[in-house]
Order: structure tokens, then C-alpha cells, then sequence
């Protein structure tokens, strides 16, 4: 049985995963913390499961009064960074969700998780869909170097560009060299025009209200284009990925960076 905590229960990632967790045999849901609501407990929160869990907003309060194997965090950028250095510092291993964290963070999070030999998992794209479109992208990139990625998503969202396209990027950064694309001479007439800058190649973000997770990644080269594309049309999607992670952190005593690397 693995005891799991889950940061984030009333967000839309949060609210599917209390529901796989809560559905799952091997899975017990000790606690959640929210930034409302301490000292209730689900089943007293309107849209929550009827449950008697306890919700804490107090990360280092919880930890204390619930014995905990995992937390999951499904949260916002600043308040997910620190649920994963406090949740390393006490033993608790994190399986991250929550994008937005700055390369320096994840660096960080890595040499603490190192330090305390601490089982740690973070995941941009929890979806096997997505993760095979960036692996087909990386391997694609060797041979079409030019390559631009656009990233759609619903317009409460965020952090721009979504985790998925940065993970893309870096993928497709260790299979091919640096490269500056488009014209030596090109300007933009209107700032943005072009999108982010990553190691040369582009990165667009559409924000949408209808769209849920969608990413398309193009390469050109001469008289040929190559699209490789997902959509997220469910944040189901989601869900058997994080149960991965879940069962795969609690043999671990290593930080991962993407889910490719424990399927
Ligand atoms: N890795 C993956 O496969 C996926 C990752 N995500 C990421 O997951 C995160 C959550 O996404 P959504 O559920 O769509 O966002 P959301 O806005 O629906 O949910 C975020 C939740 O965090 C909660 N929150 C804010 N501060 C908190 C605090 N101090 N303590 C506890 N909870 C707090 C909010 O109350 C809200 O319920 C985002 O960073 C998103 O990019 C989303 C989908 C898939
Ligand atoms: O915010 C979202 O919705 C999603 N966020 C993740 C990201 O930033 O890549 C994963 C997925 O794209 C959905």
C-alpha cells in the first residue's frame, strides 16, 4: 500500500488524480494540501470526493501529522518548488506534475534529491502519447535540424511556454547542433512575432479557451515537411503516467527529469 499525499486536490489536474488514487487498490490517500480549507477534510468541500481525508495548508504541518510515502503535486510554479524541496528535505518522495520551474530550480532540486538519496520524480508530460511525440521529435531532429514547436493550450494556464515544449526542446537540443534558424536578417516588425528563442529553433504558445493540451512539432528541410503531433483531448490522459511514477518513485533513490525515463 502507498500512502500519498496530493497538493493541488481542487485544481483540474488535482481533482483526476484524487479520483485515480482514491480507485486504486494499492493507493491510499493520506492527506491534501490545499491554500484553503485546513483542518477540514475532503468529504466538507463541495466537489470533492466524500471522503474523510484531512486537508492541511501547512506543507511542514502535514507532513508531521500524516505518514506519507509520496506527495503528488498538481499546484502553480512558486508554491510546487517548494512542496518538492520540503517534501526531499523530509523523505517524503515528490512525483511533480506542476510546470513552470526555471532550469535552475530543477538543477537545484536534483543536487538536494542527490544529497538526501531521496526517489524524486519530475514530469512536464504525464501523457505516454506526449512523451512519444518529444522521443520521436528528438530522434527526428538528427536528421531535420530546422524545427519549430507550437504548444496549445486552454487559456488558464500559466506558465508559457508549457513544460512539454521546453522538455522538447531540450530533448531535441542534445540530438542535433546549436543552429540559428529562419533568415540571418530577419526582423521583428511586431515584438514576439517569432516566438521564444531556444537554442536556436522556436517555440509558439497558443492560449485558447476550448483547447485542453495539444503540441505540434515541425521540421523542414528541402522540398519536405515532418509534423509530429499530440493532443491531450482529456486530462485523463494524464493519469496513467502519474500512477507510473507513483509505483516507480518508491524504488528509486534518484532524481528523474521525465517519464520517459522510468517507462
Ligand atoms: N505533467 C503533466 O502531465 C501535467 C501538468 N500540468 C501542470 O499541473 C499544474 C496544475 O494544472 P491544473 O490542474 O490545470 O491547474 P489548476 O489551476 O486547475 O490547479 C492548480 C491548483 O493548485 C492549487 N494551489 C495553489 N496554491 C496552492 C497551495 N499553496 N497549496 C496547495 N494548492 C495550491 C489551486 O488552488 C488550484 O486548485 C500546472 O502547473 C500544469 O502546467 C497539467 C496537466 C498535465
Ligand atoms: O497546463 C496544462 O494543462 C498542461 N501542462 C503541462 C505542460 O506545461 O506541458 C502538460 C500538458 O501540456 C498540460
Amino acid at each position: 500500500m502507498i500512502n500519498i499525499i496530493i497538493a493541488g486536490p481542487r485544481g483540474r489536474m488535482g481533482a483526476e488524480a484524487v479520483n485515480m488514487v482514491s480507485n486504486e487498490e494499492n493507493f491510499r490517500l493520506v492527506a491534501c494540501l490545499d491554500r484553503k480549507f485546513n483542518g477540514k477534510t475532503l468529504k466538507d468541500v463541495e466537489g470533492l470526493p466524500d471522503v474523510n481525508v484531512p486537508i492541511f495548508e501547512d506543507i511542514e504541518e502535514c507532513f508531521h501529522a500524516v505518514d506519507a510515502d509520496v506527495i503528488v503535486d498538481l499546484t502553480i510554479p512558486e508554491v510546487g518548488y517548494l512542496h518538492t524541496k520540503t517534501a526531499i528535505e523530509h523523505h517524503i518522495r515528490p512525483v511533480v506534475g506542476t510546470t513552470g520551474f526555471t532550469s535552475e530550480q530543477i538543477t537545484e532540486l536534483e543536487l538536494l534529491a542527490k544529497e538526501k538519496g531521496i526517489g524524486s520524480i519530475i514530469a512536464p508530460n504525464f501523457a505516454v502519447g506526449a512523451v512519444l511525440m518529444m522521443k520521436f521529435s528528438q530522434m527526428a531532429a538528427k536528421y531535420l535540424p530546422d524545427v519549430e514547436i507550437i504548444e496549445k493550450h486552454h487559456d488558464n494556464k500559466l506558465d508559457a511556454p508549457s513544460g512539454t515544449a521546453v522538455k522538447t526542446a531540450e530533448l531535441i537540443r542534445e540530438s542535433r547542433d546549436y543552429k540559428k534558424q529562419g533568415h540571418p536578417n530577419e526582423k521583428e516588425t511586431i515584438n514576439g512575432a517569432r516566438g521564444a528563442e531556444f537554442d536556436g529553433m522556436r517555440i509558439h504558445s497558443v492560449r485558447l479557451p476550448g483547447l485542453v493540451a495539444h503540441q505540434e512539432v515541425i521540421f523542414g528541410g528541402a522540398g519536405q515537411i515532418l509534423s509530429i503531433k499530440h493532443d491531450s483531448l482529456d486530462r485523463s490522459s494524464f493519469m496513467d503516467g502519474i500512477k507510473l511514477a507513483v509505483e516507480k518513485v518508491m524504488g528509486l533513490d534518484k532524481f528523474v527529469y521525465g517519464l520517459e525515463n522510468i517507462l
